[in-house]
């Protein structure tokens, strides 16, 4: 096999892999200005698509109110110019205060105009948000709900899933919401630059002159500083790594059991060293950057002041004209840095919304197929594996090889076989839970991907080795077994009983209505083996044709393993069912026993038989046996 060493960066450190939450800043980074201005329009027109799509009339009344909040201030610069040559004029005081004073009220008028569109945008936004973020998260969730089992196999997908759940859902309203703010920050420049037309002609080419190289500098900068907090994000992370050495409990025993604690400090030197030394190198970076930024909107600003201060003295502008053209320019630099603000998180966040869409996509094209001529088929005498083979991604053996077995309605079988035999993965293919990659599974004549869907689960019941710990209440976790059927808590009871967890679930502070998580108040955590036991009557209360019990009992106590089997049993002749156990004293009374090795089925029989010969079920027999002999 060959090996190549893992990436490394500059300072010499293992390179961590970027996380979900950076992808988007990383994107800005690479896209620079020129990729930047290129997706704006493709980003505006799809929040706005989206924004339409989830509320039309909330939509359309955040794009009045904000060009309406917009031509306020336009009006609002326009006014404090009346009022201003009102107050320049000659005259006494008060006769210049009373000619002033109608220029003044409507002043006030249209500031307070402006500031209930402010709160009516507010409004309208938080109408919106909610609408938007609930219907991409169904949509997401109707989707990973709904792709095959298979789909989780690869990497590529959890990793895709976890980036379009975490940061991509955000992103919906995040990319609706800087196109909000995009719009009224460039609606602001531009109602100054109206202001200032009507002022003098040639004021707002000097403000266009003076606000694209500001805006150049602050886009640069604002690429940097992502730059900047990703890095310190990286170092965070490396920190929650060492944090977790040397801080948590789970390794608090090895740690001390071990001595590692200067070796583990030791770590944490070398570590930080290298990454404040790289941090600060980007710090300065940064602040070249953001000193050049600041020169350049200086001297521009200098440029349009010397130009006011020549159309003053020339007579061109009165006083009044100029003060407002400099409230005006001042109005124009704030909205312009909120503007270069928000295209630049609009860029980043446009790749988390493109990492989810992208993700539904290709998410859909995984969802199985339905049957074109589905199937219901009555309980079935017989399921048949034939010539079975399936192989997960990135791996180079078949999981499952080649597969040939019979199962009898009513039989209670068992794989058994060392780990990684493929005992678990042949359940999932005869629960039709995943699809072989050759081969095919029967429903006696039916092939079991062409039985209905709802026929085909109403059939088959799991107990999975590794069991969810659903955060409902007890009751409610054994239901789920069977959701929607509608009978009382004897049922369930009952079926806690065939699994030995009735006496545990009636001792919980509430009963069978006690909620199975910590994170609700008055909730409870149970062991390993209480787990065990919910999950095996979940099972049970399933009453399904078809029971695959992958190692229901590797966290039972001994008591509580034989009352299960004993339940097990009690379905032999009625009720097929599929055990996985390394334990092979449960699998005695079994009417056929299937041996698995390397994903291969390599011998069959009844106990009796397969002990009566050499081969690998004798040995492992005798091994367990051994155990117990004196
Ligand atoms: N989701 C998966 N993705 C990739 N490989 C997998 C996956 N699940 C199982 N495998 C691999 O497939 C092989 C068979 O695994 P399987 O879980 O079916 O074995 P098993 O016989 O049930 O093992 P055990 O006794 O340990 O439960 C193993 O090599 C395992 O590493």
């Amino acid at each position: 096999m060959t090996t190549t060493s893992p990436a490394e960066t500059d300072e010499g450190l293992p390179r961590l892999r970027t996380m979900w939450w950076e992808t988007g800043m990383q994107a800005r980074i690479e896209a620079g200005l020129r990729g930047v201005a290129k997706a704006l329009p493709r980003l505006i027109a799809e929040a706005l698509r989206l924004a339409y799509g989830a509320d039309r009339a909330g939509t359309i009344a955040t794009i009045a109110v904000t060009v309406a909040a917009g031509c306020m201030s336009t009006f609002g610069l326009l006014t404090t110019q009346r009022v201003l040559i009102e107050v320049f004029a000659e005259g006494p005081t008060v006769d210049r205060f009373a000619a002033a004073l109608p220029a003044l009220i409507l002043l006030a008028v249209v500031t307070g105009v402006r500031a209930g569109l402010g709160i009516a945008s507010g409004w309208t936004q938080s109408r919106l948000e909610p609408r938007l973020r609930q219907q991409a998260e169904r949509r997401l969730f109707e989707v990973t709900s709904r792709v095959e089992l298979a789909a989780y196999d690869s990497d590529g997908f959890t990793d895709e899933l976890e980036r379009a759940s975490g940061r991509g859902i955000d992103a919906v309203w995040d990319v609706v919401r800087n196109v909000i703010n995009l719009f009224a920050g460039a609606i602001g420049v531009l109602a100054a630059g109206t202001a200032l037309g009507v002022l003098h002609p040639l004021l707002p080419v000097a403000l266009l002159a003076a606000i694209v190289p500001e805006a150049w500098a602050a886009l640069r900068a604002g690429g940097q500083r992502y730059r900047e907090y990703l890095m310190g994000s990286v170092r965070r992370r490396r920190i929650w790594m060492l944090s977790d050495l040397m801080a948590r409990r789970d390794s608090a025993t090895e740690l001390r059991a071990y001595h590692l604690r200067d070796y583990l400090l030791g770590q944490y030197d070398r570590v930080m060293a290298t990454e404040t030394a790289a941090q600060l190198r980007l710090a300065r970076e940064v602040t070249a950057t953001t000193t050049i930024g600041s020169i350049i909107a200086g001297a521009c600003s200098a440029g349009v002041y010397a130009l006011l201060a020549w159309l003053l003295v020339s007579g061109a502008i009165p006083l009044a004209a100029a003060i407002t053209a400099i409230v005006a320019l001042q109005a124009a630099r704030g909205s312009l840095h909120v503007t270069t603000i928000y295209i630049n998180e609009l860029y980043a966040d446009g790749r988390h919304l493109r990492d989810l869409v992208e993700f539904q996509n290709r998410a859909m094209a995984r969802v199985p197929p339905q049957p074109p001529e589905p199937v219901s088929p009555p309980p079935f005498r017989t399921l048949r594996l034939d010539g079975v083979t399936l192989t997960y991604p990135d791996r180079p053996r078949a999981a499952v090889d080649g597969v040939s077995l019979t199962i009898h309605a009513g039989q209670t079988v068992a794989f058994v076989g060392e780990n990684g035999s493929g005992k678990t993965t042949l359940a999932t293919i005869l629960a039709g839970l995943r699809l072989p990659s050759t081969g095919a599974v029967w429903w006696d004549e039916h092939r079991l991907d062409h039985v209905d869907e709802t026929t085909l689960r109403a059939a088959m019941a799991a107990v999975t080795q590794d069991q969810w710990r659903w955060p409902f209440t007890a009751e409610t976790n054994i239901r789920l077994g069977s959701i929607g059927r509608d009978d009382g808590l004897p049922e369930v009871e009952a079926a806690a009983k065939a699994a030995v967890a009735h006496d545990m679930i009636v001792e919980l502070p509430f009963g069978y209505q006690t909620l199975l998580d910590r994170a609700f108040e008055g909730g409870q955590d149970l062991s390993g083996g209480q787990w065990q036991r919910i999950s095996a009557a979940r099972g049970f209360y399933r009453d399904a044709d078809l029971l695959i019990m992958d190692e229901p009992s590797s966290a039972l106590d001994a008591r509580a393993e034989a009352a299960l089997f004993e339940q097990v049993r009690a379905r032999q002749g009625t009720r097929t069912t599929v055990l996985i156990t390394h334990r092979l004293a449960n699998v005695r009374h079994a009417d056929r026993i299937f041996v698995m090795h390397e994903g291969r089925l390599i011998d069959e029989g009844t106990h009796d038989e397969l002990l009566g010969r050499e081969g690998h079920y004798r040995t492992w027999f005798d091994l367990q046996k051994i155990g117990y002999a004196d």
